[in-house]
């Protein structure tokens, strides 16, 4: 163990113990998250760092995984929904599984969309893994749902719908597992006695059951990628292609070509907003990753000189820690807005299953801009946690250049970023409910009493200084008011109507406000959840590091958006100043702390993958041997030496 490490747990102010349990739920939840872990120990998941492997190597290494995990999944006698995704967390570590797909997003659809005929046919070969699924909606031409092009058009004498890609446009582009799938979900526009219905989800088979070839559909897998080398993403052509009735999940059409409205049409987009809401958890567990990468090797780095002492560790340094701990503060907050949306979605989804869709447009809206702010946040996170590491931080051996590969088209897939943010319409509706003296319920309930809070441009100095810095929950009230900023955007839709636009065009030329309004409302929601999750922790130790990372959080987040805060009168120039004072001292309260607080996160070194974020912090024997094993030196001359240079 390296002696820093070992000092640095020495230094801890709080069980850590006690805080993994916090993150997890609770102490049997950690037992058997250990538990399920220990399968990484099992040779058959023996594997070759893939960064030492060609893209076809890759993905055929990760198919053999995926069948293993399911194989193994069996054989431990892992059943439970959370714990299958448990063991697959930890069993795909850092890189993506060739079956991702099935996974997450054909299955998911099937069993909220399947009624009770087709989940009778479908689910056992879908649970069984002989139907293996993809999920098929982007197009080379379109994403945005109402310009898809390939049509399902019903042929009321066959009973059959017939999918066609008109055009070179609509040639299905991006859905995972292209090489994998033998059967697809595909989003089509349906016709039936010659009107278009909009998107419907159908099933289609791909290839043949027993030689995998394809059926007459192009179909194959569409090249290398930033990332994602594991996963064969696909395109997908269909001319005429043919299939029975009842495969039209949640089947709207009648023999005789009749349509039968759902009950929402936005039911059809469940599988989304399941997978948007994950992503929220995703961006912590990722953050959390990454900190305790940077972190643990920032402890044993030594480097330069503060004093004309020996050389001090890189975490000693100041702008080391405001690299790094406003960034460990944020994974934090997500791990707490990432169980929140989990709970959240449970809740509204078990209540539209029961026919209760009032709360479906509020899911949506918090989905969609919650994926969006923490893959956002995340992302540039990442980056900020490699660059923290020098050089070696470079070096794929620190994984975390595969974190950021893996990890930045959370920012594009399941809805581009801006359009998820823009997805604002709710807050503006909301907003205009409020204004109009209705009294709102749930997370938007603060706009109520924004008649009798006008945020509004002030000049600071006319306004008293109500807030205290040092005050989390004057903290949370200040972006409350921030949030406020959804008036400003509603604001300038008006006045773009005043003069005689047209609602679509107000609309585009507010979307850089509606944009703002979407990231500030978000930005609300972690201070506040992050601070009420405080007032569950009973331990003092641990809820006194909680609070100092929550301020930090809070206050950095102040700081990195100024403009706004001090544009409405939210605060001072004088407070303004004072909190890079403050944010200063919450660094030194931190630093003591640092290396538990990513202890706590309880990573595996397997899971971790990463020489520089090892537990033990030997890190510089482990670098010289992981450089080793590159294929370049398989020999001591290579080949290209008799080739092209000799
Ligand atoms: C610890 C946790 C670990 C978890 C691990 C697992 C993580 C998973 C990792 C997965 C890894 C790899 C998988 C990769 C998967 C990637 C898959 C994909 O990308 S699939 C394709 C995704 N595509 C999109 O997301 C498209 C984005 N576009 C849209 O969603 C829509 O076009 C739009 C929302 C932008 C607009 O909707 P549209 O209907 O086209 O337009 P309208 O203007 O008509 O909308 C009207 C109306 O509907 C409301 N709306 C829209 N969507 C929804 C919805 N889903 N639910 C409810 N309501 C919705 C919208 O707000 C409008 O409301 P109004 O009241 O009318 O204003
Ligand atoms: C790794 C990966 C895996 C994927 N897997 C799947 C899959 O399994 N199945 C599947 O169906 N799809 C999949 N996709 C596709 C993915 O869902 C889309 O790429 C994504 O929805 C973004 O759409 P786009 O690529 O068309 O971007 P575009 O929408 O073309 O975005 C390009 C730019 O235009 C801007 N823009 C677009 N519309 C607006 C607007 N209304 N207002 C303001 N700005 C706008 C965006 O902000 C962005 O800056 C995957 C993509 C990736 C990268």
């Amino acid at each position: 163990m390296n002696p820093d490490i070992v000092k640095e747990r020495q230094n801890a102010s709080f069980d850590v113990q006690k805080l993994t349990y916090i993150l997890d739920g609770g102490p049997e939840k950690t037992k058997r998250r250990r538990e399920i872990s220990l399968v990484l120990n099992d040779p058959d998941f023996d594997e070759e760092d893939p960064n030492f492997l060609s893209r076809s190597e890759r993905y055929e290494q990760a198919v053999r995984k995926s069948a293993q995990m399911i194989l193994k999944l069996r054989e431990y006698g892992i059943s439970d929904p959370a714990e299958i995704n448990c063991y697959k967390s930890v069993v795909r570590g850092n890189f993506h599984e060739s079956l991702g797909l099935h996974y997450v997003m054909f299955l998911p659809t099937l069993y909220s969309q399947c009624d009770q005929e087709q989940s009778k046919k479908w689910l056992p070969l879908a649970t069984s893994f002989e139907v293996l699924g993809t999920y098929a909606q982007t197009e080379l031409g379109h994403t945005h749902l109402r310009g898809l092009e390939t049509t399902a058009t019903f042929d009321p004498t066959t009973q059959e719908f017939v999918l066609n890609s008109p055009t070179v446009t609509s040639i299905k582009w991006w859905p995972g597992a292209g090489k994998t799938s033998n059967h697809a979900v595909v989003l089509a526009q349906l016709y039936t006695r010659g009107k278009c219905h909009g998107l419907h989800a159908f099933i289609v088979q791909l290839r043949h059951m027993d030689t995998h070839e394809p059926l007459p559909i192009l179909v194959g897998d569409i090249g290398p990628k930033f990332g994602f080398s594991e996963v064969d993403n696909g395109f997908l052509k269909l001319d005429h292609v043919r299939i029975p009735r009842e495969n039209m999940l949640m089947k709207h059409v009648e023999p005789d070509g009749r349509y039968v409205k759902p009950a929402s049409a936005k039911l059809t987009y469940g599988t989304m907003v399941f997978i948007r809401s994950l992503l929220v958890g995703l961006s912590a567990l990722v953050m959390a990753k990454s900190c305790t990468i940077a972190i643990r090797y920032s402890a044993v780095r030594h480097q330069s000189e503060i004093r004309s002492e020996p050389e001090p560790q890189i975490l000693d340094y100041q702008t080391q820690q405001y690299k790094l701990f406003p960034l460990l503060a944020t994974a934090y907050a997500f791990s707490f807005v990432g169980q929140y949306m989990t709970e959240t979605y449970y809740r509204i989804s078990g209540d539209i299953n029961q026919g209760d869709l009032s709360e479906l447009p509020e899911l949506h809206a918090v989905s969609a801009g919650l994926k969006a702010f923490t893959t956002w946040t995340t992302n540039t996170g990442i980056e900020v946690c490699r660059m923290s590491c020098g050089g070696h931080g470079y070096s794929r051996s620190s994984a975390l250049p595969d974190l950021y590969a893996e990890f930045t088209p959370t920012c594009t897939y399941e809805g581009e970023n801006t359009v998820m943010m823009l997805q604002t319409a709710y807050l503006v509706k909301s907003y205009r409910q409020a204004k109009a003296g209705e009294q709102l319920r749930g997370i938007m309930s603060y706009l109520n009493d924004m008649e009798q809070r006008h945020v509004r441009a002030h000049p600071a100095s006319a306004r008293p200084a109500l807030v205290d810095i040092n005050d989390l929950s004057d903290l949370v009230e200040s972006y409350k008011l921030r949030a406020a900023l959804v008036e400003s955007a509603a604001k300038s839709i008006q006045q773009e109507l005043q003069k005689r636009r047209s609602h679509e065009d107000a609309w585009n030329n507010s979307a850089i406000d509606l944009v703002k309004a979407s990231d500030a409302h978000c930005h609300y929601m972690v201070v506040k959840l992050f601070t009420d999750k405080l007032s569950e922790i009973g331990d003092p130790d641990i809820n006194l590091v909680l609070t100092t990372l929550a301020q930090l959080y809070a206050l950095h987040g102040i700081a990195l958006n100024s403009g706004d805060f001090l544009q409405a009168g939210l605060l001072t120039v004088p407070q303004m100043q004072q909190i890079p004072v403050r944010i200063k001292e919450l660094l030194c309260l931190i630093r003591p702390n640092a290396v538990a607080l990513v202890d706590a996160f309880d990573f595996p070194d397997k899971v971790l993958s990463s020489v520089l974020g090892r537990y033990d912090g030997n890190v510089y024997e482990n670098l010289f041997e992981w450089a080793r094993r590159s294929p370049l030196n398989a020999t001591e001359v290579h080949e290209s030496f008799h080739k092209y240079l000799k």
